[in-house]
Order: C-alpha cells, then sequence, then structure tokens
C-alpha cells in the first residue's frame, strides 16, 4: 500500500475533513460559515485574519459522522498574498462569488487561477458557491441559471484538470444550497476514501 493510500485510510478512520474557503472579499465566505453553524448572520464584519471552525455533518445515508474545520480566510487584496499558507492539507476549497459582482470577474478569475495552481491542492475537491441569489429580483431561477453560466465561462471551470468541482448558487441569508454543497464535499470525499478502504 502507498503512503498516500495508508494516509487516506487514517483519515477516513477520524472522518475529519478539512475545507478551506477562499474567494474576494464580500463574497460572504463567513456569512455561510456562520449560517451552517446556525449563528447570528446579521453582524458580520470583513474577516481581517482566519478563522477556523468546526462543524459536525452526520451522513444522512450512513449516520457516520464527520468533523468538518472549515478555514475561513479573509478575501481582502491586502490579505490575499497570505493564503498561500493555509493550503496545506486542504481537502476541498470552496471558492465563493458574489452573484451581483460581474464587475469583478477579471479580478475573480485572476485570483482563481493563481490559486489552482497550487501544488500542494491538487487533488481536493472544489465548489464553486456562487452567493447572494435571494438578492436578484423575484428568486428568478433563469437568471441564476445565466448567471452562474457566465461564471462558469469567467472562471473556465471547463479547463479545469486536477479537481473535480461543482458549481451552486446559493443564498447564506436564506440558507438555500448551503447544506446541498457541504453534502456534495462529503459525498465526494467518501467516495475518494473508500477506494482504498
Ligand atoms: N443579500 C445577501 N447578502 C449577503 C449574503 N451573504 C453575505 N451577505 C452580505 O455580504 C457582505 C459580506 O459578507 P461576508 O460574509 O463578510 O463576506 P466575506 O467573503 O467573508 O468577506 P471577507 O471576510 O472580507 O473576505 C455582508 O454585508 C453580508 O451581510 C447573502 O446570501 N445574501
Ligand atoms: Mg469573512
Amino acid at each position: 500500500m502507498g503512503l498516500l493510500s495508508i494516509i487516506r485510510k487514517q483519515k477516513l478512520k477520524d472522518k475529519e475533513i478539512r475545507i478551506l474557503m477562499l474567494g474576494l472579499d464580500n463574497a460572504g465566505k463567513t456569512t455561510i460559515v456562520k449560517k451552517l453553524l446556525n449563528q447570528n448572520i446579521s453582524e458580520i464584519s470583513p474577516t481581517m485574519g482566519f478563522q477556523i471552525d468546526t462543524l459536525e455533518y452526520i451522513d444522512p445515508d450512513s449516520k457516520d459522522s464527520f468533523r468538518l474545520n472549515v478555514w475561513d480566510v479573509g478575501g481582502q487584496s491586502t490579505l490575499r498574498p497570505f493564503w498561500f499558507n493555509y493550503f496545506e492539507k486542504t481537502d476541498s476549497l470552496i471558492w465563493v462569488v458574489d452573484i451581483l459582482s460581474m464587475e469583478r470577474m477579471q479580478e475573480n478569475f485572476v485570483e482563481f487561477e493563481k490559486v489552482l495552481k497550487e501544488d500542494r491542492l491538487i487533488g481536493s475537491n472544489l465548489l464553486i458557491l456562487v452567493n447572494k441569489t435571494d438578492l436578484l429580483e423575484g428568486n428568478d431561477s433563469s437568471r441564476v441559471d445565466e448567471i452562474c453560466h457566465l461564471i462558469e465561462e469567467s472562471l473556465q471551470l471547463k479547463q479545469i484538470k486536477n479537481h473535480n468541482y461543482k458549481l451552486l448558487p446559493c443564498s447564506a441569508y436564506t440558507g438555500a444550497n448551503i447544506e446541498e454543497g457541504i453534502k456534495w464535499i462529503v459525498d465526494e470525499i467518501k467516495e475518494r476514501l473508500y477506494l482504498y478502504h
């Protein structure tokens, strides 16, 4: 058995998953984490460093419980050079995009591309959360689909080779699709880990 398989077996035993949340400032990373933790989301300030939160996730199929260690890192431009300190041992990367920030898509792509070039993230799965869908008038689902498609193109997601990825529209305010996103992450990791079982 290779070293990697031993490490993965060990991780399955511990059922610990390390999730790194990145994305531009104001995307809603901290709000999403707080929503998952059932905490108050009415007074959130920009993250000036990073914060680690732990949440328990019970797999609805197997009833196994997983401990998710979520690393929420500030996205302001002055803080981005520090992102590279957090890549080690990441199982999943969540990239958060504000659905109403199309004018920042170039900046978004530049930062996203830099992160995806990182060797230490190879093999981690990638969830792109397009957040704040509640801000679209009338919760117009065809408009949501249209913007998600544009984001998929702008971030060149179809060219990604080193990661399994999924893009989901969500709202930290209403909670829409937030748990579905976490379920996707855990299911992906379970599948990978069970290969070595
Ligand atoms: N309408 C709406 N506003 C949201 C949502 N999620 C976050 N916000 C707001 O967006 C702003 C930024 O949210 P944060 O969670 O601080 O964003 P962040 O990505 O953590 O920002 P940094 O820590 O600076 O990187 C706040 O005013 C939130 O209230 C959402 O789903 N809907
Ligand atoms: Mg934050």
